[in-house]
């Protein structure tokens, strides 16, 4: 069985050890990258929006090059509803027809990017919003779908993208000077069309890309949560393996896990999914010995 946990709260108590406790992290993770998966369920509540927008300036401060990718799930259904549509997803990825890609790249790449961005200039950061489109640094194609339970046969998803290339220049570029990019998870194909790339995804290759030390997705459950609701602290592939097949994890948390652990095969030192909701959960995860999620294993 993976280390099992009660999900719980911080205790705000220690803020003073806290901080004395980020130095050792600060000197380690000094001129690092870290990409941050912001997912859309974790962005609902404005205080703790600003609170995250507040950490990435905090981080950026202090030295690390922080790389946030976001999501927008929530955001995009209700922007479908009011031209009534509904979304459909298929193993965690949205069934995107044309209509459905126009919202997706209106919401995300207009929007939500823009509203990220400007919370983290409010806070004194140099945020720059960007989607794969920018200079096509995130080159996709149309993603080939197998379904579940049949292998081989495949379930058309529409505008759904394969990343085949991301081009880290871009971003290496900001990273060194006082720039934080915020990246929406658009893709572009070799025709120019546009593709909708899940979040998680654009997360992880992102990080293996520049070579981050640190993978942080931040969502609305505790971490991943055994069949009772309890929360796994640790994660090796073969126990995710386990918990895939007998459908413990489903939904959004599918493509979340196995980029995650593509992340960590792939040289991310670590890769870590935490609740969003927490107050400072990326100080937290990022800058102290109080991680508050499950964090997933190379091996
Ligand atoms: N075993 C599990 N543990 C935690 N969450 C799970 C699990 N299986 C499925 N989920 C679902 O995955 C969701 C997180 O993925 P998603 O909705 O895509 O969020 P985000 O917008 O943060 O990417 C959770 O809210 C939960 O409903
Ligand atoms: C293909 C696919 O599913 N794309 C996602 C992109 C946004 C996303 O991933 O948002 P969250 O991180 O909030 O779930 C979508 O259309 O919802």
């Amino acid at each position: 069985m993976p280390g099992v946990t009660k999900p719980q709260d911080v205790n705000p108590a220690r803020k003073a050890e806290i901080l004395a406790e980020a130095l050792p992290y600060i000197k380690r993770f000094f001129d690092k990258t870290v990409v941050i998966k912001y997912g859309g369920n974790a962005m609902t509540d404005p205080h703790l929006k600003d609170c995250f927008a507040r950490d990435v300036v905090l981080l950026k401060l202090v030295g690390l090059n922080p790389v946030v990718v976001h999501g927008g799930g929530p955001q995009i259904e209700t922007l479908l509803a009011r031209v009534g549509k509904k979304g459909e997803f298929i193993q965690g990825m949205r069934v995107t027809d044309a209509e459905t890609m126009e919202v997706v790249e209106m919401v995300l790449g207009g929007q939500v990017n823009k509203e990220i961005v400007s919370l983290i200039n409010q806070h004194g950061g140099k945020a720059v919003g960007l989607t794969g489109k920018d200079a096509s640094f995130i080159r996709a194609k149309k993603l080939l779908m197998q379904k579940e339970n049949a292998p081989g046969d495949l379930v058309d998803v529409g505008m759904v993208g394969e990343i085949t290339k991301i081009d880290p220049s871009l971003i290496a570029f900001l990273d060194q000077g006082d720039f934080i990019p915020v990246i929406a998870p658009i893709g572009v194909g070799d025709e120019g069309e546009t593709y909708n790339i899940n979040a998680d995804v654009v997360a992880g290759k992102l990080a293996e890309i520049l070579k981050a030390e640190k993978l942080v997705l931040l969502t609305n459950t505790p971490g991943v949560l055994d069949k009772a609701g309890n929360l796994l602290t640790g994660l090796t592939p073969r126990q995710i393996d386990d918990l895939v097949t007998d459908g413990t994890l489903s939904g959004g948390m599918l493509p979340k896990i196995s980029s995650a652990l593509d992340a960590a095969r792939n040289g991310v030192k670590s890769v870590h999914i935490i609740d969003g909701r927490v107050e400072h959960a990326l100080l937290l995860e990022i800058l102290t010995d109080h991680g508050v999620g499950t964090m997933i294993k190379s091996k």
